[in-house]
């Protein structure tokens, strides 16, 4: 199981994602697609990625808004298996023009 990451260092792997904000025991970025069915891609990709990393976040779509909340539950926290699917939706979100 991956350890928790201490506030300090939470705040310091947000300083490298600047899209993403803490929330209690989650990271949380809001992405805005440039037509829902772009949304729907990347939401598609994301998916795609945590399959293969074995990690899942929580996903919220409301039309071309896409909120992922990402949060380790089996270590109850946040860990670095959050911050490196947090950097992979960085760049499916960058790579499909959402900002
Ligand atoms: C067995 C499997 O590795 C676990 O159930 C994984 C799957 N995806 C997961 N995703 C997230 N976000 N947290 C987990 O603790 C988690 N656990």
């Amino acid at each position: 199981m991956a350890d928790t990451l201490d506030d300090d260092a939470v705040a310091e792997r947000l300083r490298g994602l600047p899209a993403w904000h803490r929330d209690g025991d989650a990271i949380r970025r809001r992405v805005r697609a440039p037509e829902f069915l772009t949304g729907i891609d990347i939401v598609t990709d994301v998916a795609r990625a945590a399959e293969d990393a074995d990690h899942h976040p929580d996903i919220d779509i409301r039309w071309r808004t896409l909120t992922f909340t990402l949060s380790t539950h089996s270590a109850g926290g946040i860990t670095g298996k959050d911050f490196a699917l947090a950097a992979a939706i960085d760049e499916i979100a960058a790579r499909h023009g959402a900002e």
